[in-house]
């Protein structure tokens, strides 16, 4: 065990005006509820690789760019990451350096002319994924929309078995205003006296096992779904926030690491560090 110079912990909450923790005990990650000395002091000495799964079909490859970029800067800093980038255009995806011990590789998937099938899509590929090639590459994964940027530090305290983030658009509304799919013919549906938060389909987390087995849940009922000739409200992640309300997170992202550049900044964001970037809906996805 590393030595290492730390504040002791308080006896009170240094973030009075936000929840810190959930009503099953996760912690809630907001700024300056957690001491990244001490975080970074116990996963350093774990050597742990973190996957990183990017989707970017057709018009969205043009948001690899910024977003790795600002991802070298910001994400994971110091830690070994792996990122897996499914795209049917392989040649646009933008050449960068790495930093040590970052590699990147391109997974060439089909395109698709409904946004929807390529977002829902994404749960089989990281299932495959996890099953055919990460089990003994990485410890930890995340799934990160395209369309966006890191703006600030996002690192070893996101770390979790099982992790999802709070949507900034429903972050203090009430559960009957939450848009979780309502159809009881869905199997994502949640009644409206349901529900502990909306968590956002842009940012999935956790550790192999854990996120492969909601994959595959998610995944599996996707196809009910289909097969029942019903897309949930908003697809995969309709159905992920069914997944989380029976099988909790274990950590909790604040909205802090699902922002929205559309978004005005309340007192209680301190930080935005991983935001939804503009985009013309109308003109870069291939379907309305
Ligand atoms: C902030 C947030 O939680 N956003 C979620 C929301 O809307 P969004 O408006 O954020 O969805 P979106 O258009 O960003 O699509 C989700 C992701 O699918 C990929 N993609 C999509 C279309 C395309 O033509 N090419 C492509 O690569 C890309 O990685 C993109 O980031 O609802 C979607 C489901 O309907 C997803 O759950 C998104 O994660
Ligand atoms: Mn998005």
């Amino acid at each position: 065990m590393t030595k290492i110079t730390y504040t002791q912990p308080q006896v009170n909450n240094n973030r009075p005006d936000v929840a810190t923790m959930s009503q099953w005990l996760a912690p809630i990650v907001w700024e300056n509820s957690f001491d990244l000395t001490v975080i970074d002091n116990i996963y350093k000495q774990k050597n742990i690789t973190v996957a990183t799964t990017v989707f970017a079909v057709g018009k969205y490859v043009r948001f690899l760019k910024d977003l790795l970029e600002s991802a070298e800067q910001h994400f994971m800093v110091g830690y070994r990451v792996h990122y897996y980038i499914f795209t049917d255009l392989p040649h646009e995806v933008p050449v960068l350096t790495l930093g040590e011990g970052r590699r990147l590789k391109i997974m060439k998937t089909a395109g698709s002319s409904r946004w929807q099938e390529i977002s829902l899509r994404r749960m089989e590929m990281i299932e495959k994924l996890i099953e055919e090639e990460l089990l003994n590459n990485a410890d930890y994964i995340f799934s990160l929309d395209v369309d966006s940027k890191f703006y600030g530090h996002w690192g070893a305290e996101s770390l979790g078995d099982l992790v999802g983030v709070l949507h900034a658009w429903f972050f203090g509304l009430s559960r009957d205003q939450f848009t979780y799919e309502r159809r009881p013919e869905s199997q994502a549906y949640i009644p409206f006296s349901e529900g502990d938060y909306y968590y956002g389909g842009a940012v999935i987390g956790g550790r192999l096992a854990n996120v492969l087995k909601l994959t595959k849940t998610c995944r599996m009922q996707l196809d009910l779904d289909r097969a029942n000739k019903i897309e949930a409200v908003w697809q995969e992640e309709s159905h992920l926030n069914k997944y989380f309300l029976y099988n909790k997170p274990t950590k909790l992202l604040s909205p802090e690491y699902l922002w929205d550049d559309k978004k005005g900044k309340p007192d209680f964001i301190k930080i935005v560090r991983f935001s939804q970037v503009l985009k013309n809906y109308a003109e870069i996805r291939p379907n309305p």
